[in-house]
């Protein structure tokens, strides 16, 4: 090794996982690297093992073998709770705000202060509390909308209003599963400018279908096929690829 060369730090490394549902391999032998305040997206056909990925990395599905290694910790080892307390923050693609509280209330029992023995909705409003609600609702474009009860929004403000929920947890690492579906062309430019905003204090790992909208966020592009890498690097890079038109984008 050459003095005084480092190792690159990773967030995240992804090492030889594989899950197998019935003997169907639907992620297989997958490493891969994400390095710290990095977006990188992963895009790929129906089935390709996506979603597969995130609910892995979250805890939700048990790998049958390889490693995921974040800040130290082996996440295959660790239970869903757990891997949210280590600083993973995962949105499915339904909203899951709740509909009856005010955007104020969803952010507010979201802080992690509020999940105390005293119950999410019982403690005290502190300065801090309401300090960091508003910084997180200025963030996600919603500030004005703060006494509002959250079903009076659009679907993307809800879209916005759940990655700020995710975002006052702090989380170094924030998986988002098409969060711009749905979502009209201004929301989904305003949702990259947050992107590009929140990963100054950490790193993002994005599904994402929408061209247009991946080539506006990507730092890298992980292309997946049939549970394995078909591609990866700079979008141009895999925009370019045989193997990716082939396979996906010619389609
Ligand atoms: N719990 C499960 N049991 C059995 N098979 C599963 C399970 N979860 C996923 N699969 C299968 O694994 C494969 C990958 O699914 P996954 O949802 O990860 O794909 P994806 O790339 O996210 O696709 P899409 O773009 O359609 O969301 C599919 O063939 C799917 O049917």
């Amino acid at each position: 090794m050459l003095i005084g060369h480092q190792p690159p730090e990773f967030l995240l490394a992804v090492e030889g996982l594989t899950v197998s549902f019935d003997g169907f391999k639907a992620v297989n032998d997958l490493s891969f690297y994400v390095e710290e305040n990095e977006i990188r997206v992963i895009i790929g056909p129906n089935g390709a093992g996506k979603t597969t990925v995130l609910d892995l990395i979250c805890g939700k599905t048990k790998a049958t073998s390889g490693a995921i290694h974040f800040r130290g910790k082996d996440l295959t080892k660790m239970k869903e709770n757990e891997i949210v307390q280590a600083g993973v923050g995962r949105k499915f693609q339904t909203p899951s705000i709740y509909e009856d509280l005010t955007v104020f209330e969803n952010l507010e029992i979201s802080y992690p202060q509020g999940r105390s023995v005293f119950g999410a909705l019982a403690f005290q409003r502190t300065a801090t509390v309401r300090e960091r609600v508003e910084e997180v609702a200025e963030a996600i474009f919603l500030k004005d909308k703060l006494g509002m009860s959250a079903d009076l929004l659009s679907h993307g403000q809800k879209q916005w209003l759940e990655i700020g929920m995710l975002l006052i947890q702090d989380p170094d690492l924030l998986m988002l599963d098409e969060p711009v579906a749905g979502m009209s062309v201004s929301e989904r430019v305003k949702t990259a400018e947050l992107l590009h905003t929140i990963i100054k204090d950490r790193s993002v790992l994005v599904i994402e279908h929408d061209m247009k909208f991946v080539e506006d966020i990507a730092h890298k592009v992980t292309v997946l096929h049939q549970g394995q890498i078909l591609s990866e690097g700079s979008m141009d890079t895999v925009k370019n690829d045989p193997k990716v038109i082939e396979v996906y984008l010619g389609h």
